[in-house]
Formats: structure tokens, sequence, C-alpha cells
């Protein structure tokens, strides 16, 4: 359907139209004017035309008619006027023009009549009809005898007893005006596409958008603001925001000009945080406009942001909360561990194995300012070198044989903005103990066969259940690396010294497995107490743990007997020996001070090592190889599984 209504004032101008138009079908050709021409306009407007073209005294009829359409009106050029002249001058000696300022001063007629050697009198007039009759009297006086001018013109000339000539629009004129309808037709089009996404964006948008004027009336008003505002966009708009929202905020901006960001407020019950920014135009406040995002969702988002972190393992799981115990030595950690929170320098964690290292770098990133970013951990003695080495650096495509299409991100910029945990990083070897350092000090990582840098901002928390002082002494971990990576220093206290911290501890591990299989807790006896408290727990709180899982798989009747604690107790040692031993006695340790290990039985790492491997192997075999299944029963990770397997 055509979107461009021409409407010509007389046929002959149609004609014009007509062949300017020929070979098009986007124009409709109507010969109309004045009111008649308004009433078509009324009904094209309806009938879905996009823009009229008129000319003429219909232009400035339909220009005041307060129609939508936008209006084109077919102007009139010097060669209308040059051709309308030597037809009058046909017809008399005088000739003389009554048109409006446009055609009179814009077209350089004194130019022209110079040129030509001849006069042309001229009466400027408004587009009425009365001041149009004015000038035909002004020609008349002045001794012209054929009037030029547009229809309206030629008329009034006619009444007054005067020749006439019309000054026509010529091809020239109507294919301007047509060419400009075309594209204010493609402008306009551009536009409502652009309104249309606008208001879809307003309307589809989850936060409350308000935009108000310079006087802080309301010109925009969301889907969204009508949910938190509990008021209609109808009843709104053209409102004084101050009426409608009394602590909106936005008055102030008006007169100061500066952005509010992440405010808290409340609208309607319903808490709220506000953002504010003016419109400046040329450097003047035109406007503000105001968005609200409801607290409730964020914290939704966020959750599900944080879910989806930990599906892809980038999230820290514990807070300082999960962190169990009471007895002074804990809680004195804890609280370091508070403090380092709040800061964002490099933490070294020392204690033994499953005391609970990794719990606490979870717990001082979900405290610190990088809590909403990345949590990346990577266990330093899980892979051998080569791997472990692509791994915390990463790598570009084709960098060794194997390399993924597309390379690969390390942890280092996996972590980027977070926290990198590097779990047992006294197993490092020497060259990957080099580029560490390198990484810490220049703050870049470079991917393994590539040579652009990447800048990254981390905050390294490393852990260790070595003596790393002792291993710089002995030259296997490098002593500037040490420092680097020993600002901040946090050592957690094994289980043992942390007695009031056991049965409680151990009665929480219990409670959690019985309550996951349905089945009530039972009490330990005081000889099971005496068991559990005497226990040396090499295994720190991680064997714990799995003595409790143990326990709670067995029978019992309504007291937790020594010679339960006993079983499960021996199960973890690897049930290297069939026949029932007491429980590994602790050292004494009258002050509660030192942290060092009690000798184990047969004494020494080594045999402790052994012993573990042992169980894996009993447990592996009892889930028929199945390491996840093994990994799972006995509360440790497959990485920790393998290392210990290797060990
Ligand atoms: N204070 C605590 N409160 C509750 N549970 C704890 C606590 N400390 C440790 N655990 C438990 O012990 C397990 C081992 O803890 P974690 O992995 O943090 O120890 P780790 O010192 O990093 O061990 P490793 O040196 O073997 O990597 C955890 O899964 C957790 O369930």
């Amino acid at each position: 359907m055509p979107e461009i209504l021409f409407l010509a004032p007389y046929s002959d101008i149609a004609q014009v139209a007509q062949k300017v138009c020929q070979g098009s079908n986007d124009v409709t050709i109507s010969v109309s004017r004045m009111d008649a021409a308004v009433e078509l306009a009324r009904k094209a407007e309806k009938m879905g035309y996009h823009v009229l073209i008129t000319r003429g005294v219909t232009f400035w009829k339909l220009h005041n008619a307060g129609l939508d359409l936008p209006l084109v009106e077919v102007s009139i050029g010097g060669y209308d006027i040059v051709r309308a002249f030597f037809e009058a001058k046909k017809m008399g000696r005088r000739v003389g023009i009554v048109d409006v300022e446009e055609v009179v001063n814009n077209l350089d007629l004194d130019a022209f009549t110079e040129t030509v050697e001849d006069e042309l009198v001229k009466y400027i007039c408004h587009n009425d009809l009365e001041d149009i009759s004015k000038g035909v009297q002004y020609l008349r006086e002045q001794g012209v005898e054929v009037v030029m001018g547009k229809v309206a013109m030629a008329n009034e000339a006619g009444r007054q007893g005067m020749k006439s000539v019309v000054i026509s629009s010529g091809m020239d004129s109507v294919r301007r005006a047509i060419e400009e309808a075309r594209r204010v037709n493609f402008v306009r089009k551009q536009e409502a596409k652009k309104a249309e996404q606008f208001k879809a964006i307003l309307e589809f948008s989850y936060d409350g958008i308000i935009a108000l004027d310079r006087e802080g009336k309301i010109t925009v008003f969301n889907k969204a603001s009508e949910t938190i505002s509990g008021w209609k966009a109808e009843d709104a708009i053209g409102k004084f925001i101050t009426h409608i929202i009394p602590n909106a905020g936005c008055q102030r901006l008006l007169s100061s000009g500066q952005a509010e960001i992440a405010e808290f407020m409340e609208i309607g019950g319903t808490k709220v945080l506000a953002n504010r920014v003016p419109i400046l135009v040329d450097h003047k406040i035109e406007g503000v406009v105001t968005t609200f995002q409801q607290i409730e969702r964020l914290q939704k988002l966020e959750g599900k942001v944080r879910r989806k972190l930990a599906d892809r393992g980038l999230a820290a799981k514990y807070h300082f909360r999960d962190i169990l115990g009471h007895s002074v030595a804990l809680v004195n950690a804890k609280n370091l561990a508070k403090e380092y929170a709040g800061v964002d320098s490099t933490v070294l964690i020392q204690g033994a194995t499953g005391s609970g290292k990794e719990m606490f770098a979870h717990a001082i990133h979900n405290a610190s300012k990088r809590k909403n970013e990345p949590f990346v951990a990577i266990n330093c003695a899980a892979l051998p070198e080569s791997l472990l080495e692509s791994e915390l650096f990463g790598y570009v495509e084709g960098a060794f044989t194997g390399a993924r299409k597309g390379g690969k991100a390390g942890v280092f910029e996996m972590a980027h903005q977070g926290t990198l945990f590097l779990d047992e990083v006294g197993e490092m070897s020497p060259m990957l103990q080099a580029r560490l350092l390198r990484v810490i000090e220049q703050g870049e990582v470079m991917r393994l066969g590539d040579s652009s840098i990447i800048p990254v901002d981390i905050r390294l928390i490393a852990a260790t259940h070595r003596e790393l002082r002792k291993m710089v002494e002995s030259n296997a971990f490098r002593e500037d690396l040490y420092f680097r990576l020993n600002v901040l220093s946090l050592k957690i206290p094994p289980l043992r010294v942390r007695d009031k911290d056991i049965l409680l501890i151990a009665y929480r591990f219990l409670n959690e497995f019985c309550s996951r299989r349905g089945k009530i807790m039972g009490k330990f006896s005081p000889a099971a107490e005496k068991c559990l408290l005497d226990y040396a727990w090499p295994g720190n709180l991680r064997e714990l743990r799995n003595a409790m899982e143990r326990l709670a798989m067995r029978p019992w009747v309504d007291e937790i007997t020594s010679q339960e604690i006993s079983n499960v107790l021996f199960m973890d040692e690897g049930a290297i020996s069939a026949e029932k031993r007491p429980a590994t006695p602790k050292p004494q340790n009258p002050d509660n001070k030192t942290f060092s290990f009690a000798p184990l039985p047969a004494s020494g790492d080594k045999v402790m090592n052994q012993l573990e491997k042992q169980v894996i192997l009993q447990i592996l075999e009892e889930v028929g190889g199945n390491k996840t299944e093994a990994a799972r029963r006995l509360g440790i990770s497959r990485t920790t599984l393998w290392r210990k397997l290797q060990g």
C-alpha cells in the first residue's frame, strides 16, 4: 500500500506529480484543496498513510489542522517564478506578485528583474485571505495589471477584476517534494523502529525506570515501576515525582546534576537500590533518569550466579560460620583469618593434613571484597609438573602435542579479580616455583607457547602441610618465593591440641550423617568420649569426619561404646591389624602450645602415607575400583585420592 499521499490543490500539479511518480507505487495522488484536503488528510491518517505532500494555502490549512502525519510542502522554485512572469508579461505590461515571504524574499526576485531589466511589484502576505485581499488591492493601486501568486491569490485577483497567473510548481519542485517525503518516511520508520526497541527495553526491564523532565515531572514510567510503586503509568505520567514517590530523591539532582549510584531506599514497602543520573544536554540539566532494582531480586540473581560459578568449581563453598570449634587455638586462627579477609595481601596457610586449610581459604575469600568474583583452587601435588604448568598458566593452540583447539586459560586467568588458592604449594618443582614467582612479581601471565602478556588481578592464598621454612633452609623451596607467599601467615592448629573441639565437632558430624540416614543420633559413652579425646587424630578433622560417617553406618543400641570408636578408627588406619588395638595415644601436651605431630606408632610421615595408601586400596577393592566412590567414602577429593596413591 502507498504510504505517501500527494494532495494536489489543482489538476496541473497532479499531472506533474503523476509524471514524476511514473514507475513507482509508493505515492497516491489526489486532487483536493483547502478544507476538503484537511478532511481527506484525516482519513489518510486512519488508513495508514505515513507522509502528506501538498502546497500553497492548503499546506497551511493542513499545518494548522493538528494532524499527526508529517507534512512536506511543494515549494516554489526560481524556474516556477520565471515561467509565471513571462506568461504574465504576455497578458499585461505591469506585473506584480502577492505571496508569502519565502517566495517573495528568498528567491532573490530583484536579481531576476534586474537581469531581464523589468519590474515586479511585490507584496508579502500571510497565508490568510484577508491579507491576500489587501495585497491584491495594493498591487492594483500600484498600477499592476497582472497578479502572480498561488491559487488563492489568483482567485482574489479575479474577484478584484484583475488578470492573474498561478505560479505553478514545475517538475523540479514536485520531484524535490516527493524525494523529501520519501526521506521523511524512511527516517520516520527508523525512528518508529527505535521507539519500539526503546519501548520493549522499558517494558521488559526488571528494573523500574522513571524519567523526569527538567521540572521534575514524570515522562517515562515503565511496567516495573508500576509493580514497585503500585502506581499506574497513565496516572503517574505528567505528575511531579514528589507526588508519586515522595522519597525518590530526584529533585536534588535537578539542581546538583550529580549522579547517585546504588543508594538503598524503600518504595511502597519494597527495598530497592536506586540509581539516579541527570540528563545533560549542552551541559544543561534537561531531566533525570532513575532506575530501581529490587534488592530481593538482586539477591536471588546473586545466588544464581554463585550457583553457576559453583557448578564450574569457581566458587568458594565455606564461610567462617562453617568452621566449627570453640578452642582458643581455633578461635585465634579464625580471628586472624577474618582480619586477613579485610586486606588483599597474599596469605600462606600452614597446617597438618585435614586440619581445615582449604576451608579457611574459602572463608577468607567469602569474607573479602572479592567474594562475588571467582575462587579457583588448584592442588599442586595432584598433577605432574608439565600438566600443572599448563593448568597454572594456560596455553595457546598448538603449544604442545595434545594442546586443546583454541588453547586454554590457566587458573591465574580464571581467577582474575578473584582469589587463587594454591594448595600444597610446597610440592611445586623448582621450575614452577620460578615461574610462579615471576607471575606474582609482575602481576601478569604468559600462556605456554604465547608471547603476549595477560595482566591478572588476583589475591593469592597458598597452603601447605609442610614446614616451608625448613624447606627453604634445605634449598627445597625458593626463599624469595617463600617471602612472597608468606606475607600474611596463618597456622591452623591440629585437632589434637583442640580438646575442647573434639567432642563438639564429633557430635556435629555424627548428627549430620545420622540425619542424612534418618537415624537418631546416639550418645558417646564416657569411655568412648575418652577414646576420642585420647586419640592423636593424625588425619585431623577429615579423619574425624570420616570416622563419624562410618560410625553412622553401624548399628548401635543407645550408647556408642569405646569399642565402636576403636572399630571406626582402626579402619581409618588401614585396617592393617585384625586384632583390636587401643586408639593411637596422644602425646603429652600440657600447655597446648606446640602444634607438632605426635609420633606415630611406627614413626614418621612415610608410615602414615603407607597406612593411608593401604586404606585407600582396601576401599578401592570394596567399591570395585571406582575411584569416585572410594573418594566419596573416604571423604576426600579424587585428586587427593590420586595424590595419596602416588605418595
Ligand atoms: N573447623 C572445621 N569445622 C568443620 N569441618 C572441618 C573443619 N576443619 C576441617 N573440616 C573438615 O575436614 C575436611 C578437610 O578440610 P580441608 O580440606 O579444609 O583441610 P586441609 O587442611 O586443606 O587438608 P589437606 O591438607 O589434606 O588438603 C573438610 O572437608 C571439612 O569437612
